[in-house]
């Protein structure tokens, strides 16, 4: 199958390459020429992915056009931030009723929107799906064992998209639940900032348990006051990625939070990174929804205020584990 990736970062690139060794004629959209040259050259990401072989045949190109025309699946793996304006971009060179698999975990800050909303308010008429889960790309690249959740409301498409991408002991699961498995996944990364934090400050194991736990309650309210299903939270897409990112010292999320922890500015550290930590920009939208559904959502909120300034992070670490401002604490609820 003719597929096209868009975003030749970390993730991007994993993805592309998976789907090379599953046999598909996959072309990448790199941002950068310099990117694609390189991917096309001499089979590498340095920037990204430094180390890691990519498959000879995957193919790169920094036109957009020719990107959009060549899919017959166009899976999109540039920043939430850059999502809508890429996909309009997309659009006139795209077949139609083709799938768009997002792969992006993140709200959009104004619209509030999740990836597959976007994705059917550009696109209307292609299905639309998320791919999500616990899926750190190094290891992906490395290719050790993985399980991931392709999440559609369609069940012919889901076992479809899932064909698509089962390759050695990446593991693909479905899930009709939509709702639930990207409000973990933009969730995730907010609570990755806070356990970082939490690590940054030098906290024991104990207190990165409680905000990890009181963290997946957050996502849960979240996720059922939105329309999704508690159990999606419970598994890969829920609690399965909110564990790898809280725990994994590859998360960008947590990176952040544990230098946030350790007295640094955001700014600098932000600058430094170069590569995306979506929970920076998705807690304001989580914010927003919590209010809009009446939420407390401690941990969100204080992550937050870390973000904005508000706060320090040292000031955080007090109020990470409140659960409710009129003092009823139940869990898990
Ligand atoms: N890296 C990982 O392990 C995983 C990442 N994700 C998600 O995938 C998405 C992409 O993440 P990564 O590839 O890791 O990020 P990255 O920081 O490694 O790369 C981002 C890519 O997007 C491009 N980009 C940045 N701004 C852009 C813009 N305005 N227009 C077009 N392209 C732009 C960059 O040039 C780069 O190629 C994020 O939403 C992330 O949460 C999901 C699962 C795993
Ligand atoms: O989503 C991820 C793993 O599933 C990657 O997390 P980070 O963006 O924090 O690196």
């Amino acid at each position: 199958m003719r597929i096209t990736v868009l975003g030749a970062g970390s993730w991007g690139t994993t993805v592309a390459s998976v789907l090379t060794r599953r046999d598909h004629e996959s072309l990448i959209w790199a941002r950068s020429p310099a990117t694609a040259d390189e991917i096309n050259a001499k089979h590498t990401n340095e920037r990204y992915l430094e180390g890691f072989p990519l498959p000879g045949r995957l193919r790169a190109t920094a036109d957009l056009a020719e990107a959009a025309a060549h899919a017959e699946l166009l899976v999109v793996g540039v920043p939430t931030g850059a999502f809508r304006d890429t996909l309009v971009q997309v659009r006139p060179n795209l077949h139609p009723w083709i799938p768009v698999v997002s792969l992006s975990k993140g709200l959009e800050r104004d619209s509030l929107l999740r990836m597959t909303e976007v994705i059917k308010e550009v696109l209307p008429g292609h299905p639309a799906a998320a791919l999500t889960g616990p899926n750190l790309a190094k290891e992906i690249m490395a290719g050790m064992a993985a399980a991931t959740v392709i999440a559609t409301e369609d069940l012919t498409v889901a076992t479809e998209i899932q064909r698509v991408f089962r390759r050695g002991l990446l593991r693909v699961y479905t899930n009709h639940d939509v709702i639930g498995c990207e409000v973990g996944g933009a969730l995730k990364n907010v609570v990755a900032i806070a356990t970082g934090i939490a690590q940054g400050l030098g906290v024991g194991d104990n207190t990165r348990a409680g905000v990890i736990s009181r963290g997946l309650a957050e996502l849960t309210t979240l996720a059922v006051a939105m329309g999704g299903e508690p159990s999606t939270l419970a598994g890969l897409a829920g609690m399965g990625d909110l564990v790898a990112t809280c725990i994994s010292p590859q998360s960008r999320n947590r990176h952040v939070g544990e230098q946030l922890g350790r007295g640094r500015s955001l700014d600098d550290i932000l600058a430094e990174m170069g590569q995306v930590a979506e929970g920076v920009k998705t807690v304001h939208a989580a914010v927003r929804l919590a209010d809009r559904h009446g939420l407390a959502m401690p941990i969100t909120r204080t992550i937050h205020r870390v973000v904005t300034g508000d706060i320090t992070a040292e000031h955080a670490y007090g109020g990470l584990l409140r659960t409710h401002p009129a003092g009823h604490e139940s869990d898990p609820g």
